[in-house]
């Protein structure tokens, strides 16, 4: 058995950064970007007034002084004479500040009859002017790699870069393996449940920058292994789950290793998960997720999305971390590194009692993976411990 450290660098070995392609703006949310945006513009293009109000020279803005309004400018539609002493131009929010105005007064300290404005005995010192170029400038860049966020495509949309070169979506086959598992919605027979795990994994792996492809449940037997895998060949990424242990109907192993899975390890000194496998199995990567319900999905938190985002260039690194404050007491642990469900709220991590691996109810209240190194001692409430938010 492995470290769960080794295992991910195994995995890690494994798998690498996958091709590009272009996609529309409109389409590139969440997205790895794998080549810098480059603006080709200044932004604002031009000094931009930031408030409604007037323009005017800010070294005649006196208390109470007054002024002549000689024209307008509106977001889209500039003023373009000049604005000279003891003049001034009506001025709205996003509006080109005009030539010889430098400040704007906004309206509320202002009163105005006719074509004359009187300024208030009392101004605010901010010109309300956004200097061109204050957001960014030709040559300015939003770096690769990142995952884009809704701001990235703002400012790509403000740069005028209508489409982005990112990493391809790493395809994910996801094979559940079992007699006993039926679809949710069928009726199951006396001596089956549920498959839920592929569900799980699914919106882990789309929420992450994958592309899920669910194959039908194998059964445990070699033919319908076989069939699955075959289904899955084209895949950057198969996951199977189930079969992975030393059960007499665990074949998953065999009929990987019989259709050519070169294996890099089986078994992680982990809890939940140490059934786990991996290997290469032609142009794909195999990992192979115990069946169990909250294994499998810790296997996906600590595992699978950290391999996805090597295959979408985002480097290779383990699940960040954060700490928290134990909220009570905790055993020493064993020889496996254990994740542990639990709840975080605010600074404090509490744990729940029960951590069978079938528990999906206790998963779904948990927030969080308290990680135990292996052997560690016996924690006192109030002291920090590692978690991963899942
Ligand atoms: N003698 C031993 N027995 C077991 C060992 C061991 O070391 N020695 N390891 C245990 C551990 S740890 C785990 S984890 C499980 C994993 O076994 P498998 O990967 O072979 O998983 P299965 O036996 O196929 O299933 C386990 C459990 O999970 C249910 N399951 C499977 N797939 C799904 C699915 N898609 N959706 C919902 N539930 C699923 C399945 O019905 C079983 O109840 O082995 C221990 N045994
Ligand atoms: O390691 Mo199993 O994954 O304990 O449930």
């Amino acid at each position: 058995m492995i470290t769960v450290a080794k295992a991910l660098d195994a995995i890690f070995d494994l798998v690498r950064p996958l091709g590009t392609e272009e996609v529309p703006l409109a389409d590139a949310a969440n997205r790895t970007l794998a080549a810098p945006i480059t603006a080709s513009r200044l932004q604002p293009p031009f000094a931009a007034s930031a408030m409604d109000g007037y323009a005017l020279n800010g070294v005649e803005a006196d208390p109470e002084a007054m002024f002549r309004v000689i024209g307008e400018s509106a977001a889209g539609h500039g003023f373009h004479g000049h604005v000279g002493p003891g003049e001034c131009v009506r001025i709205f929010t996003g509006a080109p500040m005009p030539d010889g105005a430098d400040r704007v007064i906004i309206q509320e300290d202002v009163e105005r009859k006719g074509d004359l404005i009187t300024l208030a005995r009392k101004l605010d010192t901010v010109p309300h002017v956004r200097p061109a170029g204050a957001d960014f400038a030709p040559g300015d860049t939003i770096p690769a790699p990142r995952v884009l966020s809704p701001a990235d495509l703002a400012l790509a949309a403000a740069m005028n870069v209508p489409t982005l070169t990112v990493t391809r979506k790493p395809i994910i086959a996801l094979m559940a393996t079992g007699d006993e598992l039926v679809m949710p919605g069928e009726t199951p027979g006396p001596d089956q449940i549920i498959a839920s795990n592929a569900f799980g994994l699914k919106a882990l792996i789309e929420a992450n920058g994958g592309h899920a492809r669910m194959l039908p449940i194998a059964r445990d037997n070699a033919d319908s292994l076989r069939t699955a895998f075959d289904l899955a060949a084209d895949a950057d990424l198969i996951v199977t789950i189930g079969g992975a242990s030393v059960g007499d109907h665990d074949l998953v192993g065999d009929v990987a290793a019989e259709l050519g899975m070169e294996q890099s390890f089986y078994k992680v000194l982990m809890r939940p998960g140490k059934p786990l496998m991996a290997g290469r199995m032609g142009n794909a990567v195999m990992i192979g997720l115990p069946g169990n319900p909250v294994s499998s999905m810790v296997c996906g938190h600590v595992f699978l999305v950290p391999a996805m985002r090597a295959m979408l260039g985002l480097g290779t690194a383990a699940a960040p971390r954060k700490t928290a404050i134990l909220a009570a007491p905790l055993k020493a642990n064993g020889p496996r590194e254990h994740y542990m469900r639990a709840r975080v709220d605010g600074d404090e991590i509490t744990i729940f009692d029960s951590q069978d691996s079938a528990l999906l109810s206790v998963l779904s209240q948990a927030n969080a993976l308290a990680i135990r190194p292996a052997s560690d001692p016996a924690r006192e409430a109030g002291e920090r411990l590692d978690y991963l938010p899942i």
